[in-house]
């Protein structure tokens, strides 16, 4: 029987629609959402699995599956072992320190002697003991900000992201202690053959994630100011320069990244561009 890869998602939370989202731009087809636990492909040999997400590091090592779409906190968090592949982007978040708005703070060795309550005892413990502080951990599964107002203990750790949870639950951040995002994880000695198609799946998820960090852009400009603008624009090899029917005047056409895309329209413009597009792509390869 040919190889197929078997790729576990969490079956609803904060991942499952980037996650569910991702494959659909590589173009891979499947069914979720259907109340159904696992889904074949129709048109790539992989099988998806529906888990809590805090299982799927232990089932990626068990090799029940060969891949997982995980947070990069539950992976830390986890003692199983297994491989980081590809960092995906998406579900970012921090794991911070908050405490009581109305207590003071002076640092992290307020901490000292004091307990704190978490989901994510490893990463915590790590933390203190590099910091030298001794504290009491409290593991607790879920509705971690609860912790202080009920008296269960004076601090918690938990996952940031917009900061509203803390603030609806009167708490306020001290120290951010791990930042993650989502990642790729697969079981360290996948057979040759689930490699193979494990390339396959990392080709089409580097194309997708280029395209999103790049922006095609087409536009006009004079061609005494054309060494300029060219050279603000290297493009994937170098910028397409095509004449205009005007005299003087040349379409300039290259990919401009994300990152620096508004300083780098200004530097375009000063230089003399005119009419400039800037496009969307849907696929990037290099
Ligand atoms: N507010 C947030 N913003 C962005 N990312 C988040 C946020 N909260 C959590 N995450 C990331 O998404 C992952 C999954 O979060 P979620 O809250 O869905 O987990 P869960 O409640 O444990 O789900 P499950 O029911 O599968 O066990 C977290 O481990 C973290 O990496
Ligand atoms: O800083 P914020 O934007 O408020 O996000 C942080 C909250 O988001 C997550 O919970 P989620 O809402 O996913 O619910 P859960 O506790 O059921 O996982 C996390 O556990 C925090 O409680
Ligand atoms: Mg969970």
């Amino acid at each position: 029987m040919s190889s197929i890869l078997r790729i576990a998602l969490q079956k609803s939370g904060r991942l499952s629609e980037d996650s569910y989202q991702l494959f659909k731009e590589c173009g891979i087809r499947f069914d979720y959402g259907t109340g159904k636990l696992k889904s074949v492909s129709s048109n790539f040999p992989a099988e998806f699995l529906f888990l809590r997400d805090d299982d799927i590091p232990g089932y990626v090592e068990d090799g029940v599956a060969d891949l997982g779409i995980v947070g990069e906190n539950v992976a830390v968090e986890s003692t199983h072992q297994v491989e980081t592949v590809h960092r995906l982007g998406f579900s970012k978040c921090r794991l911070s320190l908050a405490i009581p708005r109305a207590t003071d703070w002076n640092g992290i060795h307020d901490l000292a002697g004091k307990s704190i309550a978490t989901s994510y005892p490893r990463i915590l413990g790590n933390y203190l003991q590099e910091k030298q502080i001794s504290a009491e951990i409290h593991e607790i599964s879920g509705s971690v900000e609860i912790a202080p107002g009920i008296g269960l203990a004076e601090a918690i750790c938990d996952i940031v992201s917009s900061g509203s949870t803390l603030l609806s639950n009167g708490l306020k951040e001290v120290e951010v202690i791990f930042r993650s995002e989502a990642i790729l994880i697969a079981r360290p000695t996948l057979e040759a053959e689930k490699q193979t198609l494990l390339e396959k799946l990392l080709f089409r998820i580097k194309a997708v994630q280029a395209a999103k960090n790049n922006k095609y852009i087409v536009l006009n400009a004079p061609n005494s100011a054309l060494e300029q603008i060219t050279s603000l624009l290297p493009g994937m090899k170098s910028p397409t320069v095509t004449p205009l029917a005007t005299e003087g005047w040349s379409s300039v056409h290259s990919v401009i990244t994300e990152n620096d895309f508004w300083e780098n329209i200004e530097a375009i413009r000063s230089a003399g561009a005119q009419g400039i597009l800037v496009i969307p792509i849907e696929k990037m390869i290099y």
